[in-house]
């Protein structure tokens, strides 16, 4: 979400939630801006999967334009509603713990350099953050059991985030109307998914689309209630995918 209008209302929905009561965990992405950054310093961008390849040189990049510019930006935005946002990254306190990982490109692991696969999660701080009345704000950076640092997808990351803290809902945000049935020769939104229904969908989905709704099984399988995948550019989406008793965009829920 580059667009500085929707992080403002993005970060007043976020407030919005926390005073109806809910306990909102905020895990950024920031690809097109790591992008944008790379193209300066002159560094390639390349994505297999939908993960970026990330070199040595790539991940400090990331690890700058994530845990450093977007998480600033975002808190800010958040906290010029009250001192609610605490801004944190997936290595602080062990969050999240991650091993290498390739990418499945036409039935064939490919090298992708420093990716990570989350293999464990300690939501302690982020749930200390929650009971003391803030909004954890986390980038998706990860450590490995060896002291590697990891590039993470962020809708992977905060699913496995979710899981962790038995989150009722995932809310994952992107730049179309929700999962387009058969994309893209078509822009009809899939409303609603069951967890078998995705699965078997999954092995045709384009590469964008492919983490969003890895995370979206994942979560539902490890005991979310609700994911969704809604339309980032609309303002509010948050507020109404949440609160609304029918989202817009694309639901998931383990059965019908
Ligand atoms: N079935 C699909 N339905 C909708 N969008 C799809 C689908 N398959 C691939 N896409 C692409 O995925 C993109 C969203 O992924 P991505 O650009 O990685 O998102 P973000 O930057 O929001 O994380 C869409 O803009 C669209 O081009
Ligand atoms: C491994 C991998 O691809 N990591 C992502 C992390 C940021 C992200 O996921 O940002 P978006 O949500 O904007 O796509 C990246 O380097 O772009």
């Amino acid at each position: 979400m580059v667009d500085e209008s929707l992080q403002r209302t993005f970060a007043q929905d976020v407030v919005e939630l926390w005073r109806a009561g809910l306990r909102p965990v905020v895990v950024h992405g920031g690809g097109p801006q790591i992008s944008a950054m790379l193209d300066r310093l002159g560094l390639e961008t390349r994505f297999e999967a939908g993960l970026r390849v990330t070199t040595a040189e790539t991940m400090d990049v990331v690890r700058m334009v994530l845990s450093g510019r977007v998480q600033r930006e975002l808190v800010g935005h958040i906290n010029a509603h009250g001192p609610f946002a605490v801004g944190m990254t997936g290595e602080d306190a062990h969050t999240l713990t991650a091993v290498r990982r390739s990418a499945w490109v036409a039935g064939r692991a490919v090298d992708i350099g420093l990716v990570g696969d989350i293999v464990e999660v300690n939501p302690g701080m982020v749930r200390t953050l929650l009971e003391r009345g803030h909004i954890p704000v986390v980038s998706p950076v990860a450590r490995g059991a060896d002291g590697q640092v990891y590039n993470v997808n962020a809708d992977l990351a905060a699913s496995a985030l979710a899981v962790a803290l038995d989150a009722a809902r995932l809310v994952i945000l992107t730049d179309v109307a929700g999962l387009y049935a058969n994309w893209p020769h078509s822009t009809e939104v899939i409303e609603h998914l069951t967890a078998d229904a995705l699965d078997g969908l999954l092995p045709g989905l384009a590469s964008g689309m492919l983490p969003k709704m890895e995370g979206c099984l994942s979560a539902v399988r490890g005991g979310v209630r609700r994911a969704h995948v809604l339309d980032g550019r609309v303002p509010h989406a948050v507020l109404r995918g949440v609160l609304d008793e029918v989202s817009p965009g694309t639901t998931v829920t383990a059965s019908a």
